[in-house]
């Protein structure tokens, strides 16, 4: 399934990253916001099993989360949306994958991978960007093959390209995207997108 997460303060936050005159500082900050979005979102369906309470005045029912929650960027501007899951879920695990596109082949080539348990876990995968779809499908199989059994993914721009990508490839893993772009260009950019999330993250091209 792909959910289009419609909200007015995403909206406004997604316009100020795709803006070329926007800072890396505040493209940070900005981000930032818009994945706790994300993930208020992605962790609607997050299982709770009943908690009792002692208020001041009185025992009452509460609430605790009933599944682990991981999440896992893929580097590096996958750890732009980190933030964003931990200051909801701070007792979540982090995982990190490594990976890059090749420039000319646009294929995924990995360079790390350090995951905590997953099997039973809800399994978060964060990436800013999901274009042809390569690096997700990888990440999401390395996944798998690690016993990964309920996992998102979610980004803040998505082509239709990948999208159907991951539908063809993992039709079991919800997409939660911030907007849906028209296309890919012949360097296989979304457009219109943003540019290179990781290189505005960072600064590292000034
Ligand atoms: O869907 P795809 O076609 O695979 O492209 C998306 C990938 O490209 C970007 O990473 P990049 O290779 O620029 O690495 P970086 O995060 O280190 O900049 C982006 O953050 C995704 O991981
Ligand atoms: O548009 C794109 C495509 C891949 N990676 C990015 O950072 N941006
Ligand atoms: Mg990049």
């Amino acid at each position: 399934m792909l959910t289009v997460v419609d909200h007015p303060l995403l909206a406004r936050a997604v316009t100020t990253l795709r803006d070329k005159t926007t800072p890396h500082g505040e493209f940070r900050a900005v981000l930032n916001d818009a994945a706790a979005i994300l993930a208020y979102e992605a962790l609607r369906t997050i299982p709770t099993e009943k908690q009792t309470v002692q208020t001041p005045l009185e025992e009452t029912d509460g609430v605790k989360l009933a599944q682990e929650v991981v999440v896992v960027p893929v580097l590096r501007a996958g750890l732009g949306l980190v933030d964003g899951f931990v200051r909801f879920v701070p007792e979540a695990r982090v995982g990190h994958l490594g990976m890059y596109r090749d420039e000319t082949t646009h294929r995924p080539v990995d360079y790390y991978s350090n995951i905590p348990p997953v099997r039973g876990a809800r399994v978060f995968v964060v990436d800013p960007m999901l274009a042809t779809g390569g690096s997700a499908a990888g990440a999401l199989s390395h996944l798998k093959q690690r016993g990964a059994d309920h996992l998102t993914f979610v980004c803040l721009v998505a082509a239709p390209e990948g999208v159907e990508r991951l539908h063809e490839f993992h039709p079991d893993v919800d997409i939660v995207t911030a907007a849906l772009d028209r296309e890919l260009d012949d360097k296989a950019y979304i457009r219109p997108g943003l540019g290179d999330a990781g290189d505005r993250i960072f600064g590292t091209h000034p």
